[in-house]
């Protein structure tokens, strides 16, 4: 008979899949409670008491080896544990091969490995494949185990492997991904399958899991999903804020004349205009004044600083972390009475680092000596804005600050005069640019390679800098520059000392309405190819949507990005739009769009969702598309592989309003300078500029198109710094 809520325990081996597996398990597993654990969490003799207590166990994918302790962790001892503890299991890939090797299989590398690529599987169509049709499945392995494959046919192993054994434990396993989003026929079938059969086995022998819920929490914790949002620091709450705002319809708006009303020229103060330059629909200027709050913080350190009015202030994060930290001060911002259709009313602006990611995967960040010179949070709250609907041309002009009208209607008047921006001389050449060198570049794609065969990784976003020396000069007319070289729909001019960031991004990473049903969207890029003479949308889309290679690297990046999606908001996960083509000024690239939202039957305190955009941002950083898969280990190699840190290159810009919507770009096509350089660099007469660029490295890839494919991007920005 089955127990009422089965239990579950799923065991993570760091892959970047894991929570699709725990959706798919929620829907082929009626009722049932996940627990999940990392393969390293526990040692077996402390799971062994509670290993009845799970109506089944699933072990999930990951990087490595079955045969490496260091990868495999517990896993390897599930396999043979004394009969009176046995569950039934059902491993997936790394699961499949431990189960394998624990049993006397041999593992090896496949001679051709094929990430994110479809295969058919045949099948019996008996025991876990009972009425199973067409399968085809999504592979992510770089290793098998000597099974007898025939031709095309994905090695398979799905039997009880007792039966090889005369054990007769209820262990299943398939080699490739059930939960990958374009594993057809494979997914659900077959886990349903398993829990037909797993139920079957545990009546046959009588074994009623007996959970006890409460000993389960303390030992393995709350089950997934865990929708509880932040809701610390209580303290902070406010009564909601009303915002001021009146819109003025101004034909002849000009973003970039508007910036200069505003005083950009002046590279003393703060500045920050989210520019929707071609394609997007909305430029965001923030109105700042020396009273505007700026929160920074860097990882390593304990406190965040907080800059108002020319003082700085420490404030003792006291235990808690940042994120949670600038949560509960969001808390306390929240404002009503701006208009549905303006997506930012006001609240933070700014930039976070690529390393803010990195520390929140658990991995070390070396220390810097000059940590508060570069941080990795950089954000300014903004009470006044001016939002260009560049469609329409209806202009917003609103204030968080009461009593507050007549700054907007004078703001409004001088508006309707920002039509037309000031000339300005070509920016200054630059006295050097060092950019990354071919040989090793290509080395480095070779060495990604190597690890991707040895299966440590299913892709890995390997990038190198550019650095510029130009002489000092106005970083707002390089920004024109860029602006009119390269217009992108995450185009963005921030100046928030010590950073000043110039953008043309065209990757959304995540975006997300605000409350009531929040719906979170991500758009990761993969698959980049250069326009040019001849490069037409339709060969274009041949290059791009027609490529295995293409399509494989992005379909990664899209299950990994579902991952980190469901690991918030849970089931209600879904992929809106796959491998469609857009085209940019100097790309066509590959986009795919996943889309969240907390599910319908999840009860989480509402009261929070203005938080759940700010907690998928945190728990989905570095973004996908620039780490590769899976994310952890990916990351780590990367470390190995690049010259330092990234810094605001590969991290994420935009904004979260006070009204709990908020949009964040990922940081590529930009660059970027610090006011302060450490000691031996610093002076005046110079700026020094930094360009991120590179690309994702697939078992397909070749390295001399991969070294083009960096250089591509890397020029999208550097022209306007050397000429076209
Ligand atoms: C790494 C960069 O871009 C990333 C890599 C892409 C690719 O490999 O095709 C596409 C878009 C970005 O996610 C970059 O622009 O520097
Ligand atoms: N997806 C996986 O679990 C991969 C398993 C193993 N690391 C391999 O590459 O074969």
């Amino acid at each position: 008979m089955t127990p009422e809520t089965p239990k579950v325990l799923l065991v993570d081996s760091y892959d970047s899949f894991t929570f699709n597996l725990a959706a798919l398990v929620q829907r082929s597993i009626p009722n049932c409670s996940i627990h999940i654990v990392k393969n390293d969490q526990f040692t077996i003799d402390q799971l062994l008491p509670h290993l009845r207590s799970f109506s089944a166990i699933i072990v999930g994918p990951g990087p490595g080896s079955p045969d490496k302790a260091h990868d495999i962790g517990f896993v390897k001892d599930l396999w043979k544990v004394a009969d009176e503890y046995v569950v039934p299991i059902f491993g997936v890939c790394l699961g499949l091969q431990s189960l394998c090797v624990e049993y006397g299989g041999q593992i090896k590398r496949l001679n051709v490995v094929k990430h994110g690529q479809i295969s058919r599987v045949s099948h019996t169509g008996t025991d876990i494949f009972a009425e199973v049709k067409d399968v085809f499945a999504v592979r992510y392995h770089s290793l098998h185990v000597k099974v007898d494959v025939d031709g095309d046919i994905l090695p398979l192993a799905w039997t009880d492997d007792g039966e090889e054994n005369g054990l007769h434990r209820p262990f299943w396993a398939v080699q490739y991904h059930p939960e990958s989003v374009r594993t057809d026929g494979g997914g659900l079938e077959v886990f349903q399958n398993f829990w037909r059969l797993a139920v079957q086995w545990t009546s046959q022998k009588n074994r009623q899991p007996k959970p006890d819920g409460a000993i389960l929490r303390k030992m393995f914790g709350k089950a997934w999903p865990d929708l509880d949002l932040p809701r610390h620091l209580e303290h902070h709450l406010n009564r909601a804020r009303t915002l001021s705002t009146h819109t003025f319809h101004l034909p002849d708006i000009n973003v970039v004349a508007m910036c200069e009303l505003f005083g950009v020229e002046d590279e003393n103060s703060s500045f920050a205009l989210l520019d929707s330059a071609a394609q997007g629909r909305f430029s965001i200027l923030a109105c700042l004044s020396p009273d505007s709050l700026h929160i920074s913080h860097s990882v390593n350190e304990s406190h965040l600083s907080l800059r108002k009015a020319g003082t700085t202030t420490q404030v003792d994060l006291k235990g808690t972390d940042v994120w949670t930290w600038i949560s509960a001060f969001m808390r306390g911002q929240k404002a009503l009475g701006g208009s549905p259709d303006i997506p930012f009313w006001g609240g933070l602006v700014g930039m976070l680092t690529y390393e803010i990611g990195v520390d929140g995967l658990q991995i070390p960040v070396p220390a810097r000596p000059n940590a508060a010179h570069h941080p990795d949070i950089n954000l300014v709250f903004v009470e006044r804005s001016v939002v260009v609907d560049v469609m329409t041309k209806n202009v917003t002009v609103q204030s968080l600050l009461p009593n507050d009208e007549e700054w907007i209607m004078e703001t409004g008047r001088k508006l309707a005069g920002a039509t037309v921006p000031a000339a300005y001389p070509p920016p200054a050449r630059p006295l050097s640019v060092v950019t990354p060198k071919k040989e090793k570049y290509i080395s480095r794609v070779n060495e990604c390679k190597e690890y991707l065969f040895s299966g440590d990784s299913y892709e890995l976003c390997l990038t190198g800098q550019t650095h510029i020396t130009t002489p000092s000069g106005s970083s707002w007319n390089r920004y024109k520059t860029l602006r009119s070289n390269n217009p992108a729909p995450h185009s963005a001019y921030m100046r928030l000392s010590p950073t000043t960031f110039l953008s043309s991004s065209p990757e959304r990473f995540l975006s997300f309405s605000r409350p009531p049903g929040s719906l979170c969207q991500l758009r990761p890029i993969k698959g980049t190819v250069r326009k040019g003479p001849g490069v037409t949308r339709e060969i274009a889309e041949e290059l791009l949507a027609g490529s295995v290679k293409e399509v494989a690297e992005n379909l990664m990046i899209v299950d990994l990005i579902r991952h980190d999606l469901h690991g918030v908001v849970g089931e209600d996960v879904q992929v809106t739009k796959f491998c469609v083509v857009e085209e940019y000024e100097t790309v066509y690239q590959l986009v795919s769009v996943i889309e969240g939202r907390l599910s319908e039957s999840s009860s989480p305190d509402r009261s929070s969702e203005s938080q759940l955009g700010w907690e998928v941002l945190r728990k989905s950083l570095p973004p996908g598309s620039m780490t590769g898969a899976p994310k952890k280990r990916s990351v780590e190699i990367l470390q190995t592989l690049e010259d330092g840190e990234r810094m605001i290159y590969s991290g994420v810009f935009g904004y979260w309003c006070v009204s709990g919507g908020g949009d964040w770009a990922v940081t590529i096509r930009s660059c970027f300078k610090y006011d302060e350089e450490p000691a031996e660099y610093r002076d005046d007469k110079f700026d020094k500029w930094t360009i991120g660029a590179g690309g994702a490295i697939t078992a397909l890839s070749d390295p001399e198109a991969e070294w083009e494919e960096m250089n591509t991007k890397l020029s999208s920005v550097l022209r306007s710094f050397v000429g076209a």
